[in-house]
């Protein structure tokens, strides 16, 4: 009998994780209870989920609850969750829940593991590809979207897993066969109370048997320094010293595992610039720790296609280039958007949870034309603006619409130049998701300045 066969289990979330474990919980013989602060989410469990309990809005754990399972998105201080921990009942997410039952199948999957401020899905995604391309049954799943547990379930044979810092945060003992550590820059600071407690959950990744992570940024270098697993394998955009995959004579290198292997070009990375070539890296470290070959790498890489919103070119009209990085959703993230381009109209605002966009601002004025800034935090930025690039143009645009904004930065954009949506900030004060208000951004254009010309 399993270790969950008897025990009564509530589930903190009715979400796409509440769902997926609760179903799990009840497959392993559980008696399970699933709690949502929206009674509207879990009638909707209702019909999908028959003998399991539904109750809205619990504030603490029933007395016979002998573990919580959490949804990613529940803070620790939240009502249920600081009442289970004072009762002394066990909280724990389903990423720990997959790996608990996991360890209890003959024949368990591997699992390879990426999280990072920026480009844990890209990553993935090229993961995934390779592992296929490698002919392994393999899938990407976690904050991707698909629940490790359901991978588990089907079956797969090895799992590319995105791991959010909420969801290593809530699995204490999760030991990826390799894992890798992209980068790291302030996000979810709202969530996690302070930098240091969202950096210590990220540096679970690094707690597995091959630890990967990119030695370019000294915090992740020290972090990776200092990881308890067997092997350290760091990523480079530079050459490679021994033990380190990097870039040489225009090709991703291996100098890690085994003799020194040219892997592919790097003009088949998509999406091309240092981004995407750090985040193809990393999946090849991980590929590599699984004992795939170059030549699997290189085809992976090459057929991989980037997901929507992530620097999607919209169309160009008066030789202006129209983007779309909705899902820069971070300071972070924008940056590595607006370097990719030598001038500017930059998109900006939204939620930024905390995160200061100085940095940024400092680093990248040279290259803004201008800034048309939106959203709830746009006075934030607007004030960053003015203390870092006070020459720079601002319009701050209060109750706007995207085609307010988008008319704004085309009135300030010159030949030559790019108007790019980097947010910087996630983007539920005025949109379901980044992908919502990316559609916006692309509908917007569209309309504002006609098709032009668009890439196929
Ligand atoms: C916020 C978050 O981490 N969401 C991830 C989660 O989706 P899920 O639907 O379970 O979301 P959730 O926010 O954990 O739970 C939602 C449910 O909990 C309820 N809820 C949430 C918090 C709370 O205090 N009380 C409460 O009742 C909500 O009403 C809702 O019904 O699990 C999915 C599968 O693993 C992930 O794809 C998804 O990542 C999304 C895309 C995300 O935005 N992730 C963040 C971390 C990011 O990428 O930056
Ligand atoms: N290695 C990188 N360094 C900096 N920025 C990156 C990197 N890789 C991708 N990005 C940028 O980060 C954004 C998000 O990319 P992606 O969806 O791959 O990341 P993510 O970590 O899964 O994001 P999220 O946590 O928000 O789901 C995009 O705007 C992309 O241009
Ligand atoms: N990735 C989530 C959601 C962002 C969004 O969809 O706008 C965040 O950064 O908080």
């Amino acid at each position: 009998m399993g270790l969950l066969a008897g025990r009564n289990v509530l589930v903190a979330g009715a979400g796409v994780t509440g769902r997926s474990a609760a179903e799990a919980l009840l497959a392993a013989g559980a008696a399970v209870t699933v709690t949502d602060g929206s009674a509207d989410r879990l009638a909707a469990l209702e019909p999908l989920l028959p003998g399991v309990a539904l109750v809205p809005g619990l504030a603490a754990p029933p007395p016979e609850v002998e573990l919580v399972v959490t949804s990613p998105g529940w803070r620790p201080d939240s009502p249920l969750l600081s009442a289970a921990a004072a009762a002394g009942v066990e909280v724990v997410g389903e990423v720990e829940l997959a790996w608990r039952m996991g360890l209890e199948l003959a024949d368990p999957p591997a699992w390879l593991a990426v999280t990072g401020t920026n480009g844990k899905t890209t990553t993935v995604g090229m993961l995934e590809s390779i592992l296929r391309a490698a002919g392994i049954d393999a899938v990407a799943c976690g904050n991707v979207g698909l629940p490790v547990v359901d991978a588990l379930l089907a079956g797969r044979r090895v799992l590319a897993v995105e791991l959010s810092s909420f969801q290593l945060h809530w699995s204490p003992s999760v030991r990826p066969a390799a894992g890798v550590l992209l980068n790291l820059a302030e996000d979810h600071l709202d969530w996690h109370g302070s930098f240091e407690g969202y950096a210590a959950a990220k540096a679970g990744v690094l707690t597995g048997e091959v630890a990967v992570a990119g030695v370019d940024d000294p915090y992740v270098a020290d972090l990776l320094h200092r990881s308890p697993a067997a092997v350290h394998v760091g990523f480079t955009a530079g050459a490679p010293e021994e033990g380190q995959l990097g870039v040489l004579d225009g090709h991703l290198v291996d100098r890690a595992f085994g003799p020194d292997t040219v892997l592919a070009p790097v003009a088949d990375v998509r999406p091309g610039g240092p981004p995407g070539i750090a985040d193809a890296l990393a999946a090849a470290a991980l590929a590599r720790a699984h004992g795939v070959s170059a030549e699997a790498v290189r085809r992976g890489l090459r057929d991989f296609r980037p997901g929507a919103h992530r620097a999607e070119f919209v169309t160009e009209s008066g030789g202006v280039s129209y983007v779309d990085d909705s899902k820069a959703t971070n300071p972070h993230a924008a940056e590595a958007s607006l370097r990719s381009h030598e001038s500017v109209v930059w998109v900006a605002g939204g939620l930024l949870k905390g995160a200061s966009v100085d940095d940024l601002v400092r680093t990248e004025a040279h290259r803004l034309r201008g800034a048309v800034l939106i959203g709830a935090d746009r006075g934030v930025i607007a004030a960053a603006l003015s203390r870092h690039a006070p020459s720079v143009p601002v319009a701050v645009l209060d109750d706007a619409t995207m085609e307010d904004a988008v008319r704004a930065a085309r009135s300030m954009a010159r030949p030559g130049d790019a108007v790019v949506l980097a947010p910087a900030a996630a983007s539920m004060d005025m949109f379901n998701d980044y992908a919502h208000r990316g559609r916006a951004f692309a509908d917007a254009v569209l309309a504002v300045v006609g098709t032009g010309h668009r890439r196929s």
